[in-house]
């Protein structure tokens, strides 16, 4: 396995170029037109088969999708930073994603990796204490920052891409190669399921850098993601004079403030944890006008579906209900969503065996406790599972100079090296005879 790891040792500095390329030219979900169209190109130069933007990515089930003038933007904005125009208008309208197919031409499972390429709505730090910034890599794109380490997924996507194709005749099987969009909100993988992209998948591997676990431990099968629904409230009242006839207002405001209140108060349930949070609530026009629009920003989270779906549900009751007190019209529109995890355990312990003989690693578990997050990348795993394949999550560790989604965020670039190697290892020394 020398030979393995030689080869991704020669690939850092690549690994390297494109993740610091990637973070100067952070662009949030759906608007991932320059980055797609690289990631394509080079994929496409390695030899791999690409299914790209519609073919991959259901337009019906794309959620919290930025407006069509927002889209138009950035995407010129791309073609001005360098986006290859002949792959963009694969993705134009914000259909940023690709799966990448390598065949083998010998029988064998299809196996399959999951990056995600989206950046943070996060302005970064510009000061020469951040790294990125002193090294002239700090994102160009006002508002867009990649704090959450997925400039170093697609990195790593494209170093593993590398890797195997050089590795192709000790392989057998399909390998695909998945680059999700908009992962944060957890808004494009349920896209990518709806398109069929998850589809007759075997082994299925998700991954994250970081997470608050030290450079050298390897998380195989991390199991505590919360199922979450993200959603908006647009509340719609009637405008009307504050001091003249305030009797003929009907007020958003009001109904979006008893709402959040409300929902703050949902019971916890009795089998798990549970999350409720109106991240954002704004109303009204002017002083003495009776407001007639709120819109409320809003999350629920559940340890399981159920847990959530139970949260969810109460919140419907309770902006039914203030909608009705106070005669306005509420609508909801979903956002985004994402369910909990439940790792496939033969899966875990072979990725378990394999990373724990990369070098580099120093340290493996299952699982780990604690707070947790959501990923979308749980609603890939479990179209996997239905359709009777395996599928896990797996985190990498890295030191971080500030927590995730921090506008001082950056991580120990080392870990892509111990990523790919470990991705690697799961493909070159899959157990083609036997199965796992
Ligand atoms: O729900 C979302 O928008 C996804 C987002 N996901 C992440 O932040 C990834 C994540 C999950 N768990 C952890 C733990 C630490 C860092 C990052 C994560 C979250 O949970 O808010």
């Amino acid at each position: 396995m020398l030979q393995l790891e030689l080869a991704v040792h020669e690939l850092a500095p690549r690994m390297q170029h494109w993740r610091r390329d990637f973070h100067h030219f952070a662009e949030s979900g759906w608007l991932e037109f320059r980055t797609a169209t690289l990631v394509a190109d080079t994929l496409h130069q390695l030899g791999y088969q690409l299914a790209l933007g519609r073919e991959v990515v259901d337009d019906a089930a794309r959620m919290g999708l930025p407006s069509p003038e927002v889209l138009a933007c950035e995407e010129q904005r791309a073609l001005d930073q360098g986006a290859l125009p002949q792959w963009l208008s694969h993705f134009s309208g914000g259909f940023t994603g690709i799966v990448a197919t390598l065949e083998t031409g010998r029988p064998g499972p299809t196996i399959a990796f999951r990056v995600d390429m989206d950046a943070l709505d996060l302005g970064e730090m510009q000061q020469h204490t951040h790294r990125p910034f002193a090294e002239g890599f700090a994102s160009c794109n006002a508002g867009m920052m990649h704090a959450c380490g997925h400039d170093g997924h697609t990195a790593i996507g494209l170093g593993l891409a590398c890797v195997l194709q050089q590795f192709t005749d000790q392989l057998n099987g399909t390998i695909k190669l998945i680059f999700q969009p908009a992962e944060e909100g957890t808004r494009g993988a349920r896209a990518m399921v709806a398109a069929g992209a998850l589809d007759n998948i075997d082994y299925f591997t998700a991954i994250h850098i970081g997470t608050g676990i030290p450079i050298g431990a390897v998380v195989c099968g991390n199991d505590n993601f919360m199922a979450t629904t993200k959603f908006d409230v647009q509340f719609t009242g009637i405008a009307a004079h504050a001091g003249g006839k305030p009797e003929e207002g009907r007020n958003a405001l009001l109904a979006a403030a008893q709402t959040a209140l409300a929902l703050h108060s949902i019971a916890p349930h009795s089998h798990g944890a549970s999350r409720i949070n109106v991240g954002v609530l704004q109303a009204g026009s002017g002083r003495n006008v009776v407001p007639a629009q709120a819109l409320l920003k809003v999350e629920t989270r559940g340890e399981t579906s159920e847990i959530n779906d139970y949260v969810f549900d109460r919140a419907q009751e309770i902006i039914r209900g203030t909608a009705t007190m106070y005669g306005i019209e509420a609508e909801v529109k979903l956002m985004g969503a994402a369910t909990n995890s439940v790792p496939s355990p033969e899966w875990v312990a072979f990725i378990h065996q394999q990373a724990s003989t990369v070098s580099g690693v120093t340290h493996v578990v299952d699982t780990v406790k604690g707070a947790a997050g959501s990923e979308d990348a749980t609603l890939m795993m479990a179209r996997v599972q239905e359709q009777g394949g395996k599928a896990s999550y797996m985190v990498f560790g890295t030191e971080l100079s500030a927590g995730h989604h921090n506008e001082k965020f950056d991580f120990d670039e080392k870990v892509m090296e111990i990523a790919v190697s470990t991705m690697a290892r799961l493909v070159v020394n899959f157990p083609w005879q036997r199965g796992v």
